[in-house]
């Protein structure tokens, strides 16, 4: 059964997001686009929560935000209990996020890397496990108390 991605971000990820969403698929993956699905200028917490209430659910395994900075999609991700979403900009932060932070979303900077960087970036997110072990106690520790 193939892992079932969300992807989503605001009109700065427009572009990107229409790329990686075709890559995907044709790399096997179910990916639902939460969008939005023109370059218009949009608010993207909009597209955020929705995202990630389908993730919090179970109904997606993993999702990804493209925006600006990425960090307007990163902050409205992680207003979500069951999510842990990390502001990513090369290869070894998309691996910590997952290998020691379990992150369940990747937030990417549309304006501030290439498109081939963040599909490197999505490939490493997508295809590395969470180390578990000393990084679990802490994981479970990061939900408000
Ligand atoms: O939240 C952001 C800034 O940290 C995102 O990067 C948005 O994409 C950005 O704010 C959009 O800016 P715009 O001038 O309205 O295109």
């Amino acid at each position: 059964m193939s892992k079932k991605i969300a992807i989503g971000g605001d009109h700065a990820g427009f572009e990107y997001k229409k790329t990686m969403l075709g890559k995907l698929k044709e790399l096997g993956y179910e990916v639902k686009d939460f969008g939005p699905f023109t370059d218009d200028s949009v608010d993207y917490p909009d597209y955020v929560h929705p995202l990630c209430e389908a993730v919090e659910k179970g109904e997606f395994e993993q999702g990804i935000l493209i925006c600006g900075s990425g960090n307007g999609v990163a902050i409205t991700a992680n207003k979500h209990q069951g999510i842990r979403a990390a502001l990513c900009w090369n290869e070894e932060l998309a691996a910590l996020a997952r290998q020691h932070n379990d992150a369940n979303v990747i937030a990417l900077p549309a304006r501030f890397i290439p498109y081939n960087l963040a599909e490197n970036l999505v490939n490493t997110f997508l295809n590395t496990g969470f180390e578990g072990g000393r990084h679990l106690n802490r994981v479970e520790k990061i939900a408000c108390r």
